[in-house]
């Protein structure tokens, strides 16, 4: 048993063929994971994907039409057993922070300890203590309204560790805040639950911060877990062309394999031929989807001595933005546009450069899309490029030298 002041081993998480319909729209489609005593699971995916129905199904808020929730061997979800959100030892931290606007900072963290049998002088104690920790000690008579947004959302965590649960759930905390602030109730939030024993589940939709918290990330996709893995495992063999998007793009380019080798593939790209990665087996002459990390961009001198580079696309700058630690540019290469390519220096719009691309952070994926006869020694005429604009994990971490592509 566990005394007030050492907290209970987190909960272990079991999910399993979780569904939830709401009319014809399938929140949740048959998703199965698990998640160890203690440890930081973070579900990402883009609006819609079902993040909220399934954190809220863990919560008991919501109940599943099918599927089962255990929590550490409790059945807490399945069929007409529905154990109510008070019974399952856990927390919740939203995104609109959900204080009492009634009650003080005091009242709003005290509150969580009303169901444990405290006395008095230590339900205090405890919740200074937690506001302490949170670095709002000096607020504890302030009313929500009297608190800055980063304020409000530090009472609400201090809420969620004061009564030691065993299962901490987030629901996408940081995403009514700016950049710095995030960034630092981030590392609050990570130290925070790795300092409590409690087994963590955060949702969002913002890589970056994903793969900063997790011991493992799920990717979630129309209601399915598509890929359920650690964060260098999915930055490194994201298991679909979706999941390589949502985790960082430069750009894409399909093209045929012309070679496939058990370390890179050769592909052809309307005149080019680049080497990639194969996620999967591909054969000779499969159509292919390469999807170009942003780590794997390197601008270089355009070369015009006589050895011929591979690997490299030639292009013109269309945009640069400063980012601090130096800038990112955009490049038109041919018909590819090509964006996040990081360099120390800026390259004025217009200027002619050359990208060498990284064949380790090129991903490339066989699609569907059916074979040219005799394919395999034939340039492919696919040459489609998107551009992704969302703000790659790796930006800035491309002054690591490509490998040699020859
Ligand atoms: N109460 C509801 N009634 C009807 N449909 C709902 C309800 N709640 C969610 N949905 C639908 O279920 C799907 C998943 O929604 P959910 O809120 O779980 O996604 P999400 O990934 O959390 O999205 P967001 O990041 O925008 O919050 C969506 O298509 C949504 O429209």
């Amino acid at each position: 048993m566990s005394t007030p002041t050492q907290p209970a081993l987190g909960h272990h998480v079991q999910v399993s063929g979780a569904v939830k319909r709401y009319g014809d729209c399938a929140a949740l489609d048959g998703v199965d994971f698990e998640v160890e005593p203690g440890q930081f699971l973070v579900l990402l995916g883009p609006s819609g994907s079902g993040k909220s129905t399934l954190v809220r199904s863990l919560a008991g808020i919501e109940r599943l039409d099918e599927g089962q929730v255990r929590l550490s061997g409790q059945l807490a979800s399945a069929g007409s057993r529905h154990l109510p959100p008070e019974r399952r030892n856990l927390a919740m931290v939203f995104q609109d922070y959900a204080l009492w606007p009634h009650l003080t900072v005091l009242g709003n963290v005290g509150y969580a300890l009303r169901r444990r049998r405290l006395d008095k002088s230590s339900a205090r104690e405890r919740v200074h203590a937690a506001l302490e920790r949170v670095g709002l000690g000096r607020h504890a008579e302030r009313y929500p309204h009297e608190l800055s947004g980063g304020e409000q959302q530090r009472v609400a965590l201090a809420r969620a560790v004061v009564a030691q649960p065993q299962l901490l759930l987030f629901d996408e905390p940081l995403s009514n805040l700016d950049a710095d602030l995030r960034e630092r109730l981030r590392v609050e939030i990570a130290t925070l639950t790795r300092e409590s024993a409690a087994t963590a589940v955060y949702i969002t939709h913002d890589q970056s911060e994903a793969f900063a918290l997790a011991d493992t990330i799920g990717v979630l996709d129309k209601g399915k877990l598509i890929q359920l893995a650690g964060p260098e495992e999915v930055y490194r063999r994201p298991a679909t062309p979706f999941v390589a998007r949502f985790t960082g793009v430069a750009g894409e380019l399909s093209g045929r394999v012309v070679h496939p080798g058990p370390e890179h593939t050769h592909i052809r790209v309307g005149d080019l031929v680049l080497r990639a990665r194969s996620i999967g087996p591909v054969r000779a002459g499969d159509a292919v989807r390469l999807i170009i990390r942003p780590a794997a961009t390197r601008i270089t001198a355009d070369p015009h001595g006589s050895e011929q580079p591979t690997n490299v696309l030639h292009g013109n700058v269309i945009d640069v933005a400063y980012r601090g630690r130096g800038y990112d540019h955009v490049i038109a290469a041919g018909p590819h546009l090509i964006s996040a390519v990081h360099d120390a220096q800026a390259h004025p719009r217009g200027e002619r450069v050359t990208v060498q691309l990284d064949p380790e952070q090129c991903l490339a994926y066989t699609t569907d899309a059916p074979k040219e006869p005799g394919s395999g020694s034939h340039p492919s005429n696919l040459t489609t490029v998107s551009m992704n604009p969302v703000a790659p994990l790796d930006a800035g971490a491309a002054s690591e030298p490509a490998r040699s592509t020859s």
